[in-house]
């Protein structure tokens, strides 16, 4: 059963449809990959979902319950988690406190928890215990947005959107990070992983689904992704699809 589903979402810009009735399934455990060559829908099929924009049509259902209509805040409350593409973080401030910020907004917010031993545990489950007192303006990009997934984390999410999350990493920070994902996934999190390395998509995921011009055209293993006919001309002149 998945804990996130999208059916039949549609977002026009103009005349451009950017996303043409997709409906995809995420499930908890299990980390499923939405990938497609530049432009196909990706982030925008995320903004829907977080709630940063309204769908034309279709809709956005959290464990059976729809959440179309609701503002991205109470949807976070539910439970959804995303990273941006483009880093959303505070330079100026400490790795540290850019964790923390998420705890303090929640417990502002009601909830009740003792913010600093959770970011210590956080800091500690994504690696970045060593660097927790750097600012962000002086870490790698790599590390940095490993820093957007613990500031995530923060907020206990049941639903983990990642967009782009390796673009930047080097490959040893691209392992760690495949198995912090793996590690987050064992523990019962969906994750939706928009990346463009395509061999870690193939590596971690256990299903994929492919937009093209804002359709889904393909579902399956990454096998089965690898072999279809209509993945491989949407890749052609692109990227490789095989891992
Ligand atoms: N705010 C916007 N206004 C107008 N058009 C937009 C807007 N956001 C996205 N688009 C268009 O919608 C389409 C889908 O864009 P989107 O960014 O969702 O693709 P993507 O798959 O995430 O691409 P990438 O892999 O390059 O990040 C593209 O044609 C894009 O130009």
């Amino acid at each position: 059963m998945p804990l996130l589903e999208t059916r039949g979402i549609t977002v026009r810009f103009g005349g451009n449809l950017a996303v043409d009735e997709v409906s995809v399934g995420i499930e908890p455990g299990r980390i499923t990959g939405l990938i497609g060559p530049n432009g196909a829908g990706k982030t925008t099929l995320f903004n829907t979902v977080t709630g940063l924009l309204r769908p034309d049509a279709g809709q956005v259902l959290l464990d059976g319950a729809d959440i179309t209509r609701l503002p991205p805040a109470r949807r976070a409350r539910l439970g959804l988690a995303r990273t941006f593409q483009r880093l959303e973080l505070f330079l100026s401030l400490s790795v540290r406190d850019n964790v923390r910020v998420a705890g303090d907004i929640r417990r502002a917010g009601g909830h009740r928890a003792d913010v600093g031993k959770e970011t210590d545990r956080v800091l500690e489950l994504t690696g970045l215990s060593d660097i927790a007192d750097l600012d962000v303006s002086g870490i790698p990009t790599g590390r940095a947005r490993v820093v957007e997934v613990a500031r995530a984390l923060m907020t206990s999410p049941r639903v983990l959107l990642l967009d782009e999350p390796a673009s930047g990493q080097t490959e040893a920070e691209t392992d760690a990070f495949a198995r912090l994902l793996t590690g987050l996934a064992a523990d019962g999190l969906a994750i939706c992983l928009v990346e463009h390395d395509l061999p870690l998509v193939m590596r971690l995921c256990s299903t994929i689904h492919v937009l093209d011009y804002g359709a889904v055209i393909a579902s399956g293993t990454p096998r089965e992704i690898q072999e279809s006919p209509q993945v491989i001309a949407a890749y052609i002149g692109t990227e490789e699809v095989s891992a």
